[in-house]
Parts: C-alpha cells; sequence; structure tokens
C-alpha cells in the first residue's frame, strides 16, 4: 500500500459521551464506528489540509475523504500516485484519499463534513465561494490560526458575518499544538476544537479521534481563536530573540511575557482567562515558539540571523500567519487599547524598519510593573 511503516495501523471505534443531538447527557457511553460518519471534504491542499485528510482517510474506508486543490497536477498527483508534490511531499498518502479541483454545488451537497484549510487571509474568498451550498446540517470545521488584516477579525467573526449567525454560529474551530508533519506521522498529538454550540464541538471531535489523535471541547471560541492567532506573532519575536543568539533565558521571558499579551488581548475581547492555559494556548505556544519546525518560529530566526523578510519569505515554501496576523493584531490593540509590546516590536522589525537587535533589547530592557497588569484588573 505505499504506507509510511512508522506510522502504526488505525483503530475504527469511537468513545463519546453522547446524547443523539451531539450533547453530553447523563454518563451514557455509546461506541460507535468511524463509518457512522459520512463524508468529508477538506478545502486547502497545504500542509495542514493535506495532514488532516490523509487522517481521515486512514480512520475507516467506508468514509470517503477528498481533498479539494486548485492545482490540477496535485490532484493528479494524489489520485494517481498518493503524494503530494508541494506539501509533505516524502509521505505516502493513504490510497483512499480523493483529491478534485471541483468545487461545487454538487461536492458540497455529497459530504456532512467540511474542513477548511486555508490561510486566514484567503477565508473570505472561500466562505464566499462556499456560502450558496453550505447548509445547517453540514458540520463545519476550520483550522485558520490568524486575524484578518483588513478588519482586523477573528475566522468566527468573519464566518459569521459572511455565512450569518445561523449556519456561522454552528461552526467549530480546531487548534492546539499540531505540526502537520507530525500528525501525518501518526505522532501523538491533542488539540481543541471549539464551538458556540456545543453539540457541535463533539461532533468534531468524533470526526477526528484516533488512538495517537485526541479532541478536547471548549465552548471558548474567541479564546481558542485569539490563543491560535497570537502565538504565532509570539513565535516570531522568539524565533528573532534565538537567531540573535540570545539564550533560554531570553526566550523564556519573551514567551512569558508573550502569554500574558495573549491573554489581555484575549480577555478584553471577552475570551475566558482559563482558555489560555490549555492546549489552543499555552500549548500551541510553547510549541511553536520553541521549535524549529516552527514557520513562524523559523522566520523569525532568520530574522534575526540578518536575512530580509522579502527573502525569508520568498523561499519559506508555506505560509507563516504571524506575518500578516502582526499587522492586523498591531492596529487592533490599538483600536482597543491594549498595551502589546510583543506584537509592537514584532511589527517594527516586520514593517517599520526597526533593526531587530535594537528590538529585542528593548523588549527584554522594559522597566516591570505588575506581572499580571491588564489581566486580572481587566
Ligand atoms: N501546518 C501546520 O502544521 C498547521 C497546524 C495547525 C494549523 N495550521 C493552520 O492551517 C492553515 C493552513 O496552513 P497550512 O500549513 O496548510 O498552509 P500552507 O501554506 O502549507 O498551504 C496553504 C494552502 O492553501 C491554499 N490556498 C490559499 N488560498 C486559497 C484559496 N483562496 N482557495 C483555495 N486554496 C487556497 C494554498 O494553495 C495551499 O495549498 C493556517 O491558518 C495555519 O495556521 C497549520
Ligand atoms: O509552523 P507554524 O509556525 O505555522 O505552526 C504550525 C502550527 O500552528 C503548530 O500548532
Amino acid at each position: 500500500m505505499g504506507q509510511d511503516s512508522s506510522r502504526p495501523v488505525q483503530s475504527n471505534t469511537v468513545t463519546v459521551l453522547a446524547d443523539d443531538q451531539g450533547g453530553i447527557k447523563g454518563s451514557r457511553i455509546i461506541e460507535r464506528k468511524a463509518k457512522a460518519l459520512t463524508n468529508i471534504l477538506v478545502l486547502g491542499a497545504g500542509n495542514f489540509g493535506t495532514c488532516l485528510a490523509d487522517h481521515l482517510a486512514s480512520l475507516d474506508t467506508s468514509c470517503h475523504v477528498t481533498i479539494y486543490a486548485r492545482d490540477p497536477a496535485v490532484v493528479e498527483s494524489i489520485n494517481s500516485h498518493h503524494l503530494n508534490p508541494k506539501y509533505l511531499k516524502d509521505i505516502p498518502l493513504t490510497p483512499e484519499l480523493r483529491a478534485t479541483t471541483v468545487l461545487d454545488a454538487s461536492s458540497v451537497a455529497s459530504v456532512s463534513v467540511v474542513i477548511f484549510s486555508i490561510p486566514t487571509q484567503h477565508l473570505r474568498d472561500i466562505l464566499e465561494k462556499t456560502k450558496p451550498f453550505i447548509t445547517q446540517n453540514h458540520l463545519t470545521i476550520f483550522v485558520n490560526k490568524g486575524i484578518e488584516i483588513e478588519s482586523g477579525m477573528l475566522p468566527c467573526d468573519i464566518v459569521e458575518e459572511i455565512w450569518g449567525p445561523e449556519i456561522g454560529r454552528a461552526a467549530t474551530y480546531l487548534s492546539g499544538p499540531s505540526f502537520a508533519a507530525e500528525v501525518v506521522k501518526r505522532q501523538p498529538t491533542c488539540v481543541s476544537v471549539a464551538s458556540r454550540m456545543h453539540g457541535r464541538a463533539l461532533r468534531a471531535q468524533r470526526v477526528f479521534h484516533a488512538p495517537h489523535f485526541r479532541v478536547y471541547d471548549s465552548s471558548d471560541v474567541v479564546g481558542v481563536e485569539v490563543a491560535g492567532a497570537l502565538k504565532n506573532v509570539v513565535a516570531l519575536a522568539a524565533g528573532a530573540c534565538a537567531g540573535l543568539g540570545f539564550q533560554q533565558n531570553a526566550r523564556a521571558a519573551i514567551i512569558t511575557r508573550g502569554l500574558a499579551e495573549i491573554m489581555r488581548i484575549g480577555v478584553k475581547l471577552g475570551a475566558d482567562p482559563l482558555t489560555f492555559s490549555g492546549l489552543s494556548g499555552v500549548g500551541d505556544l510553547f510549541l511553536t515558539a520553541q521549535s524549529e519546525k516552527s514557520r513562524n518560529y523559523t522566520v523569525g530566526y532568520r530574522l534575526g540571523r540578518g536575512e530580509s523578510l522579502e527573502h525569508v519569505l520568498a523561499t519559506l515554501g508555506s505560509v507563516a500567519e504571524g506575518v500578516e496576523t502582526t499587522k492586523a493584531a498591531y492596529a487592533l490593540c490599538k483600536k482597543i487599547g491594549v498595551e502589546s509590546p510583543v506584537t509592537n516590536a514584532v511589527y517594527g522589525v516586520l514593517f517599520a524598519g526597526v533593526d531587530v537587535k535594537d528590538a529585542v533589547k528593548a523588549l527584554m530592557g522594559r522597566d516591570p510593573h505588575g506581572e499580571f497588569h491588564g489581566i486580572v484588573d481587566a
């Protein structure tokens, strides 16, 4: 079958606490086969879309998974050779995974689950395209980690604006520490999924469930989204710090003060502070801001080593959401009146010609104040 031998065989059994509407009811336990779920469409054949589609296609062969890509060469290669020639290139994909360039009424009507794995700055485009076909019955799952530049909106707000409150409110948001390159190798991974409709989060949990892929549910959509977007900005700062040759103490300080900043912004936008101690909060921040596998950390690191932003982005080969999100977050913090030294420092380096060394030194040399200022007194 051409499968990577490092990837264990999946169990299809899914155990959930749920009533028939997907909500929790007492302690009733339902054992289900994943095949009880119907067909799945994944939009976006980049790193994460490919890895999630492969994961889902491997769970149960009776559950058809199709990945939508704009590039016919990508579609042809996945269908004929079970390889994505652009992303995760060396990974043999599950042979049952099908790919298509077609995104129309029938491709959406024939599935019950639609996963959106498109960078945040292009989300509006795909939401407009799918709007005529998406119904209240679809389980929609978003994996973006960013803030839109033009509007300063989180993905959840864009979804509700374009699809309207009824369908928008039913959307779910998957986030947390999850490098695509590890998920696709069946490395143990825990993430969280949030929805304003709790039953939907539980349904999404059930869709992904596998021995190596655990999904915790949350109802704090704003907290999960703020955390996912802004950890990328902090990862840029932490990477720059490392690229400049500063050691672990400095990086730990940037990450921790970055978390305080994320919390200040989140709380101001109505998030539950507890969410930031979870998988989508400190979990993803810890992963991204400490690892050379992170694209955002890598961008920061290379800037710290003296490369230009243009060169780094032209040679990265994939999206680093934090770059555009920094611009959006900088404007957002000014608008909502939240103190954001880490975001400001990264913004200065990326967009205002500030020398990276001066920016990191200034950040580390700030006058300290109450550590939880702006969070507990918000
Ligand atoms: N890569 C990861 O490990 C990872 C993990 C969790 C979440 N995410 C998030 O998932 C999202 C996607 O990231 P990625 O790593 O897959 O990015 P990527 O750069 O690897 O791929 C992005 C894909 O989106 C496609 N795309 C862009 N605009 C499109 C449009 N208008 N219509 C259709 N397709 C379009 C591109 O062609 C490309 O295939 C990001 O928000 C990212 O933060 C990524
Ligand atoms: O490679 P990054 O920096 O985009 O991070 C990928 C994921 O968000 C990690 O959870």
